[in-house]
């Protein structure tokens, strides 16, 4: 059952196009993990699925019929958004408040989602004088709040500790296999997405060039390949020569 359908996504900027023409589907209860090189266009096929960036060409669907928007998408994309002045609190409520969580719902869904991420004792504390990895929580938690049927996650483990690490990969499998939430996450972290990935979807120049399975060892070293062959470079070769051995060590 497929969450989200995206055909021939298109966006340029200027001279550059992210993004070329991209088909992605996203499946309800599947964590999907989208990878690349820098530049690649992750992030800005990210910013179009979860609806804050216009395609120039392209239509996204959802199965619900809704229409793809903050009430039925959570997303953490850049530097999570929080108003410096108001507390974790009134950050999270406000969140839910615009994502149309109902009113009388809306203390609950905040510290469900403040104990999910693990930030429920900094209710009160201003977001302003957070640390970066409790902001990382914050935004994550914002994007959660009002129980999303879509999840849109750029790098979720910036700045966390390794607890924050485990919290993320945690839920974002929660998400996927209890609640049918439909994930995408993008992340240079292969070996962490592998732990939690059903597919990866490998973007290179704007454009899908395969997929890796989650399964199989030496992801970076696949997804260097594919992006090299991508560009008609053959790397095989250079990939499976032996590390040179380890100088000794100069004797003082
Ligand atoms: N707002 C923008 N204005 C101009 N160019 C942009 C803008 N956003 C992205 N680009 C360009 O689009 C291309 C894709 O960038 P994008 O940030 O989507 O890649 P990415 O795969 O997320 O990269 P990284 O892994 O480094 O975060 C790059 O060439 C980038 O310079």
């Amino acid at each position: 059952m497929t969450t989200l359908e995206a055909r021939g996504l298109v966006r340029r900027f200027g001279e550059v196009t992210a993004v070329d023409g991209v088909d992605l589907d996203v499946a309800a209860g599947q964590v999907h993990a989208l990878v690349g090189l820098n530049g690649s266009g992750k992030t800005t096929l990210l910013r179009m699925l979860a609806g804050v960036l216009r395609p120039d060409a392209g239509v996204l669907r959802l199965r619900s019929g809704a229409e793809p928007s903050g009430a039925v998408i959570g997303h953490l994309i850049d530097v999570p958004a929080a108003y410096a002045e108001l507390t974790v609190e009134q950050n999270l409520s406000s969140a839910a408040l615009l994502r149309a969580v109902p009113r009388a719902l809306v203390p609950r869904a905040v510290s469900r989602a403040a104990t999910a991420l693990g930030i429920a004792d900094l209710l009160t504390r201003r977001a302003g004088g957070l640390s970066l990895g409790n902001r990382q929580r914050l935004g994550l938690a914002a994007a959660l709040v009002h129980d999303p049927q879509l999840l849109v996650l750029d790098e979720p483990t910036n700045g966390l500790d390794p607890a924050g690490v485990l919290v993320v990969r945690r839920l974002v499998v929660e998400r996927a296999r209890t609640a049918g939430c439909a994930v995408l996450v993008s992340s240079h972290h292969l070996d962490e997405l592998a732990r939690i990935a059903d597919r990866i979807t490998v973007l290179h120049r704007g454009r899908v060039v395969g997929r890796l399975d989650p399964r199989t060892p030496d992801l970076e070293v696949q997804l260097f390949a594919m992006a090299a062959r991508a560009d008609g470079i053959d790397v095989t070769a250079e990939l499976g020569r032996p590390a040179p051995a380890r100088k000794p060590e100069a004797r003082s």
